[in-house]
């Protein structure tokens, strides 16, 4: 069975359910239902202004929806805060950066895996020395070892994206949510991402929002259409290619 197959199969690890968000008078989601299998590569895509943000915002907290459920590993974390669902085990990597760009490499992933243990590992200096491990097992893992000793500001645009992830990564997650992690890269930058995340199939679902399509359709096992706050149509790569209703949206808005 292939990875793509096995997570498939897999349970749902989160369950989005009659999801709205009404800011005013907009409706910026109008009752999405979307399932994101255990260790599935998850493409969210739609138009500009379709909900995508919104929708990964309500995933991860930082809005609560005006109705609806959000339920993580069998569990109801609608109105849960962000520090709950990352301790519940779910990770973000946001187009804003949450690099430090006066601390070393090393340092941010550091306190990335500090930050899921709460305030007293980041008082603690023994929590260093044990946490030393998953540091370089996170910076081996996103190729970082090399510069682990240098400040992040002098990373390239494409490494303080991999670092993040790799920050991302360092708490052991069971799903990542990334959004937009090509904007601004090269297309062999985007390459070595796509190669980065590959090892995390199948032990980590990832709900990737972006609007690169080419990578969006090498990567993800399953995609979901959001067009105008509401869910269009979600499959695989090639129910979504072949449906016509999304052929139109991308058609209408281009
Ligand atoms: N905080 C907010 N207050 C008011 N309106 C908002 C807010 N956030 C988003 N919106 C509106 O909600 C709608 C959905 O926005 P959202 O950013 O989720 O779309 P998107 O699909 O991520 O767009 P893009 O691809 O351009 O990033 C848009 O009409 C947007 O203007």
């Amino acid at each position: 069975m292939t990875a793509a197959v096995a997570a498939t199969a897999a349970a749902p690890i989160l369950e989005i359910r009659g999801v709205h968000k009404v800011f005013g008078a907009l409706k910026a989601l109008d009752g999405v239902d979307m399932q994101v299998r255990s260790g599935e590569f998850h493409g969210l895509i739609g138009p500009n202004g379709s909900g995508k943000s919104t929708l990964m915002k309500a995933i991860a907290g930082e809005h609560l929806p005006t109705s609806g459920t959000v339920t993580f590993k069998g569990g109801d974390i609608t109105r849960a805060t962000p520090s709950e669902r990352s301790r519940a085990g779910m990770s973000i990597k946001f187009q804003i950066t949450s690099v430090l760009p006066g601390l070393t490499v090393y340092d941010n992933v550091l306190l990335a895996t500090q930050a899921r243990e709460g305030i007293g590992s980041l008082l603690r200096s023994s929590s260093r020395r044990r946490l030393h491990g998953k540091v370089w097992a996170a910076l081996e893992q996103f190729r970082m070892l090399h510069r682990a000793d240098d400040v992040a500001s002098s990373l390239s645009h494409g490494e303080q994206q991999w670092l993040e992830i790799a920050m991302a990564m360092a708490t052991g997650p069971d799903l990542l949510l990334l959004d937009e992690p090509t904007a601004g890269m090269s297309i062999e930058e985007r390459r070595i991402t796509g190669e980065l995340l590959e090892p995390i199939r199948g032990r980590c679902a990832v709900v990737i929002v972006e609007h690169d399509l080419d990578f969006i359709r090498e990567i993800c096992d399953v995609l979901t259409v959001l067009d105008q706050g509401a869910v269009l149509n979600s499959g695989t790569i090639e129910t979504i290619q072949n449906c016509e209703k999304v052929r139109q949206v991308y058609v209408r808005r281009t």
